[in-house]
């Protein structure tokens, strides 16, 4: 790893950041990890994660450095990366009591396709750094969960070994390139080989800066779906982070609005715009005529300071109007953070961290568990506060930073 400073603030006070992973054991070692992490006086306490955010330190002790810091990273000062949690922390949710929950249903519909329950795996680009069986694995954990996959246009394995590794309904993300003629392509690939819509990921005209990819001179594994279309020689760039070289030459920095014309000229699957913060991209994602809004900053990779997506979900909601389906991604670690998106209007919520820490970790389970705590937590939530399915989550059962502020003046 580079020790030269890659910002001001580096330069006087060095960031303990990038010093946390030194000498970090590999996969071997975690089960003895796991092994020590008995308590001492209580002993046999099982050291198995009781929740997602557990997963991450297991797949920190699995991982090599450069991929852990590539797939927990966000961009700059990690501001973002931050808030991104506690915006759901700061929301409190509105128990209602004596209601008859001795049935508990989470099963939804997305796009008209039932899911068990409303939580998606988002895209997530190079499964393969985590283990070898790379996406394959998490679409088998996913179809096991009876939830949707977004797959990354840059995944590891193919659009068609995923299509064929087992029956589940599957989405797939585009970006749109400056060789359009690529894009239109993975778009095609991705239809006939029955996935179910695309997700354009709008947030990324060029790549956010995460520093410690560029510390650490970030090696690209070779991308497996432009295979014999593209060959960009980004390996001999000796400097910074060699996927930000290669984002930023592919990346068409000049998409506008009315380029969503252009996709639906190319595919007749629905299209789901990803990456919008405001009101006012809400309201022109309608007017362009897509079929769905994903509320998201990225997993606050992109731009530092962008709000945290559930902080903004109720105005993206509220501009929408109902005439598409919002979802979000973001932070969401708890059953408490998807019944709280939901009560402020998302159809849904995607993960993609806990699926990436829970396959490096412990590989298709992991993300089976991944997904199973998640839903259990927010079987248990809903529960709780008087909620025996979905639309009984309304608006009313949680409360804001802004619902609070009236009452403080
Ligand atoms: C390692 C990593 C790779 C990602 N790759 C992509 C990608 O290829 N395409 C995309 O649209 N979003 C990508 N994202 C963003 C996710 O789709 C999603 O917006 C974000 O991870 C949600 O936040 P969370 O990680 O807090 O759940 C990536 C995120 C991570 C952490
Ligand atoms: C640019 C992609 C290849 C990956 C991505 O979106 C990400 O790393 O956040």
């Amino acid at each position: 790893m580079s020790t030269q400073p890659v910002n001001v603030a580096t330069q006087k006070l060095p960031d303990m950041r990038y010093e946390r992973h030194a000498g970090v054991p590999r996969q071997t070692d975690v089960s003895k990890a796991l092994a020590h992490a008995a308590h001492p006086v209580l002993g046999n306490s099982s050291s198995e994660p009781v929740n997602v955010n557990e997963f991450e330190e297991l797949a920190r002790l699995a991982l090599p450095n450069m991929y852990y810091d590539y797939y927990a990273g966000g961009a700059e000062d990690e501001h973002t990366l931050r808030e991104n949690m506690q915006a759901f922390h700061r929301i409190t949710i509105r128990p209602r009591v004596l209601v008859d929950v001795s049935q508990v249903d989470m099963s939804t519909t997305i796009l008209g396709y039932p899911i068990s329950a409303p939580i998606l795996v988002a895209p997530t680009a190079a499964h393969k750094l985590a283990i070898p069986e790379g996406e394959l694995a998490t679409a088998r954990a996913a179809a096991a969960a009876k939830t949707i996959m977004v797959l990354s246009y840059s995944s590891s394995c193919s659009i068609e070994e995923v299509a064929s590794s087992c029956n589940a309904v599957r989405f797939f993300q585009l970006y749109i390139f400056k060789r359009r003629d690529i894009s239109a392509l993975l778009a095609q690939r991705a239809e006939r080989h029955g996935y179910k819509a695309i997700v354009l990921t709008a947030d990324t005209p060029r790549l956010g800066r995460r520093e410690a990819d560029i510390k650490n001179k970030m090696i690209y594994p070779p991308e497996k779906n432009l295979e014999g279309l593209i060959s960009i020689n980004i390996q001999c760039v000796d400097q910074g982070s060699k996927l930000e070289t290669f984002a930023n030459q592919m990346m068409d920095a000049s998409l506008r609005w009315e380029d969503i014309r252009w996709l639906r000229s190319i595919t007749s699957l629905p299209i789901l715009i990803k990456g919008i913060l405001t009101h006012e991209d809400a309201t022109r994602a309608v007017e362009a005529g897509v079929d769905g809004i994903i509320v998201s900053n990225h997993g606050a990779r992109q731009l530092d300071f962008s709000p945290a997506p559930v902080s903004v979900l109720e105005e993206v909601v509220d501009a929408v109007k109902g005439k598409v389906p919002v979802l979000l991604d973001g932070g969401v670690r708890r059953g408490t953070d998807v019944f709280k998106a939901l009560a402020l209007g998302a159809q849904a919520v995607l993960i993609g961290r806990p699926v990436l820490f829970g396959l490096a970790a412990k590989g298709e389970g992991g993300v089976r568990t991944v997904l199973e705590m998640l839903k259990n937590e927010l079987e248990t939530s809903m529960a709780l506060a008087g909620c025996p399915c979905i639309k009984d989550i309304t608006r009313s059962h949680v409360r804001t930073e802004h619902d609070r502020l009236p009452s403080m003046l």
